[in-house]
C-alpha cells in the first residue's frame, strides 16, 4: 500500500443528485444503436452489459494491478516519473493538479508514433525504451519499459486491451449505424488505425482513513473534474464507488460501481466530429474513506495527423462550430491546460450573433 501525506484537497462537493438513471445499453440487443446515439448526445456517458469482453482477460489484470499497487513506494517510483507515461503518485499532468490518486499510464502507440509524440514533450521522453510484446491474441502492442525492465505484466494489459478495442470498434460502428452516417466505419478506423495515438491507464485509489467520522460532509477529491480529450473512453472499476458525471444543467450524479459491466465516456474529439452533437462528459472521481477504488481506463484517441473536424454528413447545412485542428495539436494544447480547464474552448468558432 502506497503512503501517502495528507489529502491532497478537500472539497464539500458531494453529488447533489441520484437521478435521473443512467443509460444502460445491452451491447447483444440488435436494437442498442439508437440507445447509444440517445446516451451520448443526452449525457456523452452510459453503462454497457453484455460487452463481450472476457471475465478472466479483466480479473486477471485486476490482479496484476493489484501486486503493483501493493508494492512498496520505492519500488513503485522505479517506474516513475509520469513524463508523459509511467507510474504517478498524487500528480496528475504537469500542471499543478493533484488527487487521491496513484496510476499507471501508458501508451498504446507503435514505436514510431511514439517518436513523433515525444516531440511535444522533448528529450525528457527520449529516454525511455520500447519493446514489442506479442500477447497470446497475437496483437502486437508496445508495452512501456523502463530501463529494460517491465513493470507490468505484459499479456495481462495487451489481453484486455485488446478485447476492449474491440468492444470500443464495435461500439464506434454502432454510433455510426444510429447517427445513419456512411462509411460505418468512419470513426472506428481511427482506433483501428496502426497509428492511433490511444492511451491506458489503471488508477488506484486509496482508502483515506481521514475520510471518517470527524470529517463527515467532507470529500476528498481521487481524481478532479475533467473531460477526456480522446474519441472515446472504456471505463472498468471494481465495485467501489467513487465516480461521478457532470449533467447538461451543471447537476453531479453518483455512477453506482458495477464490476461487470463498463462505463463510456464520450470525448472531446467525438465531440467535435458531431459538431457538439454529442457530450462530451465531465467527470470525476472521490476518495473513499475505507476501501480501495481500481480503475482501468483505454482512451481511444486517433492518429496525431488526423484532422479533428465535424463530419460532414452530420452537418446538415450547418457551419462548424469549431476552428480546424490536428489531434496532435489539440493534444499539445491540451497537455497545456488544467484538469478542469474547458480545453475545447480554445478551438470554438466566435460566431456572430
Ligand atoms: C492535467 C492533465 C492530465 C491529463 C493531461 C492534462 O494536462 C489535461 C488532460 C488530462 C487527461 C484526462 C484524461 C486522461 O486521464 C489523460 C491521460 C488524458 O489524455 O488527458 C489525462 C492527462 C494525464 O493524466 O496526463
Ligand atoms: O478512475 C476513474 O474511475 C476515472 C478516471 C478518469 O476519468 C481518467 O483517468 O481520465
Ligand atoms: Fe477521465
Amino acid at each position: 500500500m502506497v503512503v501517502m501525506s495528507k489529502p491532497a484537497m478537500e472539497h464539500h462537493c458531494a453529488a447533489t443528485t441520484l437521478f435521473p438513471e443512467i443509460p444502460l445499453i445491452d451491447l447483444s440487443k440488435p436494437d442498442s444503436k439508437n440507445l447509444i446515439v440517445k446516451a451520448c448526445e443526452e449525457f456523452g456517458f452510459f453503462k454497457l452489459i453484455n460487452h463481450g469482453v472476457p471475465t478472466e482477460f479483466i480479473t486477471r489484470l485486476e490482479s496484476e494491478a493489484i501486486k503493483f499497487f501493493s508494492l512498496p513506494l520505492s519500488e513503485k517510483e522505479k517506474a516513475g516519473p509520469v513524463d508523459p507515461f509511467g507510474y504517478g503518485n498524487k500528480k496528475i499532468g504537469s500542471n499543478g493538479d493533484v488527487g487521491w490518486v496513484e496510476y499507471i499510464l501508458l501508451t498504446t502507440s507503435n514505436e514510431a508514433n511514439y517518436q513523433k509524440f515525444s516531440a511535444i514533450f522533448g528529450e525528457a521522453a527520449e529516454k525511455f525504451r520500447y519493446a514489442i510484446n506479442q500477447s497470446q491474441t497475437k496483437t502486437l502492442h508496445i508495452l512501456y519499459l523502463f530501463d529494460f525492465r517491465c513493470v507490468f505484466c505484459s499479456f495481462a494489459v495487451n489481453d484486455y486491451v485488446s478485447a476492449v478495442k474491440k468492444m470500443a470498434y464495435e461500439i464506434l460502428e454502432m454510433l455510426a449505424d444510429g447517427l445513419k452516417i456512411q462509411p460505418r466505419n468512419v470513426f472506428s478506423k481511427l482506433l483501428m488505425d496502426e497509428e492511433s495515438d490511444s492511451a491506458f491507464r489503471l488508477n488506484h485509489y486509496p482508502p483515506c482513513p481521514e475520510l471518517n467520522q470527524e470529517t463527515n460532509g467532507m470529500n476528498l477529491i481521487g481524481f478532479g473534474e475533467h473531460t477526456d480529450p480522446q474519441i472515446i473512453s472504456v471505463l472498468r472499476s471494481n465495485n467501489i464507488s467513487g465516480l461521478q458525471i457532470s449533467l447538461k444543467d451543471g447537476n453531479w450524479i453518483s455512477i453506482p460501481p458495477d464490476q461487470n459491466s463498463f462505463f463510456i465516456n464520450v470525448g472531446d474529439s467525438l465531440q467535435v466530429m458531431t459538431n457538439g452533437r454529442f457530450n462530451s462528459v465531465r467527470h470525476r472521481v472521490m476518495a473513499n474513506g475505507s476501501k480501495s477504488r481500481l480503475s482501468m481506463i483505454y482512451f481511444g484517441g486517433p492518429p496525431l495527423s488526423e484532422k479533428i473536424a465535424p463530419l460532414p454528413s452530420l452537418m446538415k447545412g450547418e457551419d462548424s462550430l469549431y476552428k480546424e485542428f490536428t489531434w496532435y495539436e489539440y493534444k499539445k494544447s491540451a497537455y497545456k491546460s488544467r484538469l478542469a480547464d474547458n480545453r475545447l474552448g480554445v478551438f470554438e468558432k466566435i460566431v456572430a450573433s
